[in-house]
């Protein structure tokens, strides 16, 4: 359709474990490409959100979600595309990166970031308010 972008959907993961949130770089040639962002990917056609969740949040880390629940949905356009992120709290899951490990299953950057320590990371647009949410609720 003329003028309109394609809007994409995504499943997006806050992990959190002992205040500490599960951040991973986005690689340098993706869109919003060397950001942090909160792990996840594209809801393929016939899946729900959580079904999207596990299957990315085990392809990109080796977690298993026991368990999730909805934050919250974020719409934004970007300059070449309009995303929905839906964002769920991931607190029950299973393996995934070690404080000691720095790299995904993917070869990307990941850490484990005290929430109070979010502010020096840079991430896409979208994400600020998903950031505000964090910081403003007690996660603690
Ligand atoms: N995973 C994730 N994607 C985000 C975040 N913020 C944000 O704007 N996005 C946007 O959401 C879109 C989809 O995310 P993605 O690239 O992880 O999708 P994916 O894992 O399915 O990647 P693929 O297409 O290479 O298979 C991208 O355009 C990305 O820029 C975020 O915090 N996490
Ligand atoms: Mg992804």
């Amino acid at each position: 359709m003329l003028n309109e972008k394609k809007m994409v959907k995504v499943a997006v993961g806050v992990i959190i474990r002992d205040q500490k949130i599960l951040l991973s770089k986005r690689p340098d040639h993706l869109h919003q490409g060397g950001l942090w962002e909160f792990p996840g990917g594209k809801i393929e056609n016939n899946e729900t959100v959580e079904d999207a969740l596990g299957r990315e949040l085990a392809e990109e880390l080796g977690v298993q979600v026991i368990r999730s629940e909805s934050l919250m949905d974020v719409k934004h356009d970007y300059i070449d595309k309009s995303v929905l992120l839906q964002v769920h709290m991931v607190r029950h899951f299973i393996g995934g990166p070690t404080e000691a490990d720095t790299l995904g299953e993917e070869g990307q950057l990941v850490r484990w970031v005290p929430i109070e320590e979010l502010d020096h990371y840079e991430f896409p647009a979208a994400n600020q308010s998903i950031l505000m949410a964090i910081k403003n609720s007690s996660l603690s």
